[in-house]
């Protein structure tokens, strides 16, 4: 008799527009596993401080109100969500304001502390088979940042995403196309600004874990890269 392979868990991490949410949410579309958009809640966390009035460059005032907005994932990645205090908040997050703010508020400690909190205690539920883990138990996709160096150093799997900043500027130009920020140099600009941001902040910043496996995505399509990932994880669940 076949037994089903052991939960998983897979970390995919890198900079901004590599690929990591289309093909984490594949990936875990294919393997039956859930799925995490860690980018989101910190996305999330922003658009309340900036719908409460606090000063978003102003860290002291980030940290003190870090614990009162309560953030709610769902991780099915077929439909994955995002709600703030109750209220759906998918569409308000990907706003350039949002977007603007985001590094600013993730940079600091508290908001890190909690977020990271939360992101451990949706990948344990997910790997157990608790109550909120669509994928039953098989395990999860957690995308992000510092997934595979920070938030789960014992991941089963660590992918990090890279593309060149020209590919990576044109596939978002392509994305934004006849909205706000869709001319290509800006959004080149923009994205490589924040992942200075991103990898120089203090607290676990943007970075590739040792024992990642690095993936560069500048010449694949996207079915080429899910098709990477998913034979990775097959071969780690046939390695246990
Ligand atoms: N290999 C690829 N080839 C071409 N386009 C791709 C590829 N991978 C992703 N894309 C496209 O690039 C855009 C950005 O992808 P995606 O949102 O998955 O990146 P990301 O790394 O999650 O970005 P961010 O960190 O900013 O959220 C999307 O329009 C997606 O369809
Ligand atoms: N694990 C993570 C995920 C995201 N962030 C921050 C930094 C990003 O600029 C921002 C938005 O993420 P995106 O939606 O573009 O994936 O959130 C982080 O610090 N750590």
């Amino acid at each position: 008799m076949q037994t089903a392979p052991a939960p998983v868990i897979v970390a995919i991490d890198g900079p901004s527009g590599t690929g990591k949410s289309s093909t984490s949410k594949a990936v875990a579309a294919e393997l039956g596993l859930s799925y995490l958009d860690t980018g989101a809640q910190y996305r999330a966390i922003t658009w309340w401080m900036l719908s409460n009035g606090i000063d978003v460059e102003d860290p002291a005032a980030v940290a003190a109100a870090a614990g009162k907005p309560m953030i709610v994932s769902g991780t099915d990645p077929a439909l994955p969500t995002i709600s703030v205090d109750g209220e759906d908040a998918s569409g308000p997050i990907r706003t350039q304001e949002v977007t603007a703010a985001v590094s600013a508020v993730s940079a600091v400690a508290e908001v890190r502390a909690r977020i990271t909190g939360l992101q451990r205690s949706i990948a344990a539920e997910a790997a157990e088979g608790g109550p909120s883990a669509e994928g039953k138990g098989r395990g999860i996709v957690v995308e992000g940042r510092d997934i595979g160096s920070t938030v789960l150093p014992d991941a089963d799997l660590k992918i990090f995403l890279t593309a060149s900043p020209e590919a990576r500027a044109a596939r978002r130009s392509g994305e934004l196309r006849g909205k706000e920020g869709a001319d290509l140099a800006a959004t080149q600009a923009a994205l490589l600004k924040r992942d200075t941001a991103d990898s120089s902040r203090k607290t676990s910043p943007l970075k590739k874990a040792d024992d990642a496996v690095e993936v560069d995505t500048t010449e694949l399509t996207l079915e080429q890269v899910v098709e990477c990932v998913v034979t990775l994880v097959k071969e780690k669940q046939l390695a246990e």
